[in-house]
């Protein structure tokens, strides 16, 4: 139909000009666009379908336009919105050995994957802020009960402190109360206990390594670890 005065056909497509782009052919020929005027199917549905992946045959990529003969009278005008359908993109040069490429180094890589963080909620009144408060107030929180935090313990004695009443760690060297502690970490009570009667250092390292605990723990600390 030839009316210029008949808006219902106009064309839409913008001329490309593909040395003017920046990634020739990564825009779909307007050609390869077919659209499908399937009122009486798909009511009310704007399907746009996916493009197909890489190593699609010639044929697959073929155009068709496939309209309704009676849709084209200008008395009748088609609400449902068309059906577009994006074919194939032609295999671009190269991208199958940069996606393989990718694939084998993923594959291969040395570089472990990094720890999940799972930060625990704090209950009202343990938060880190409360922590140090409790640290500057408690006269014992070591549980030294006058005896010196310059004493030598020994791992045998460490290890006969995994309850949670009652829990010592060494982390660094150094031995600590971590019992007043528990209910403060943000990392759970569940993971601190992990560390309960035994040497944390690496665990500790896995998780937060840019922790200060010698600074957090400073009035927790119980000795220093007998290495003999
Ligand atoms: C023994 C001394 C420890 C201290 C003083 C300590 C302290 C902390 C602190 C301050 C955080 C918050 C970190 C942040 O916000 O970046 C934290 C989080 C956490 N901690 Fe610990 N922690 C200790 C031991 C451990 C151990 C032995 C484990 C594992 C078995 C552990 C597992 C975690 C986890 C999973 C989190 C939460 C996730 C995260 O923030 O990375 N912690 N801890």
């Amino acid at each position: 139909m030839d009316d210029a005065s008949d808006f219902t056909f106009c064309q839409v497509g913008l001329q490309v000009i593909d040395d003017q782009l920046e990634s020739p052919k990564s825009i779909p020929s307007i050609a390869e666009i077919a659209l499908e005027d399937n009122h009486s199917k798909d009511v009310g549905t704007d399907k746009i379908a996916s493009t197909k992946q890489c190593g699609s045959s010639v044929d697959e990529t073929t155009t068709k336009v496939a309209r309704d003969g009676d849709s084209s009278s200008s008395e009748f005008v088609n609400l449902q919105p068309p059906t577009i359908k994006l074919k194939a993109l032609p295999e671009q040069a190269g991208l199958k050995d940069i996606r393989d490429t990718a694939n084998a180094l993923e594959k291969k890589s040395p570089i472990k994957k990094p720890v999940v963080r799972a930060k625990v909620p704090f209950e009202k009144g343990y938060s880190q802020m409360d922590w140090l408060k409790l640290t500057r107030t408690h006269p014992d929180l070591a549980g030294l009960k006058g005896q010196s935090n310059r004493r030598l313990v020994s791992m045998e004695e460490v290890r006969q402190h995994k309850t949670e009443g009652s829990t010592w760690t060494v982390l660094k060297g150094r031995v600590y109360n971590i019992s007043p502690y528990m209910k403060f970490h943000p990392g759970g009570v569940d993971m601190l206990m992990k560390a309960a009667g035994k040497d944390c250092t690496s665990l500790f390292n896995k998780y937060h390594a840019w922790v200060n605990a010698e600074f957090l723990l400073e009035k927790c600390l119980v000795g220093t670890l007998d290495d003999n």
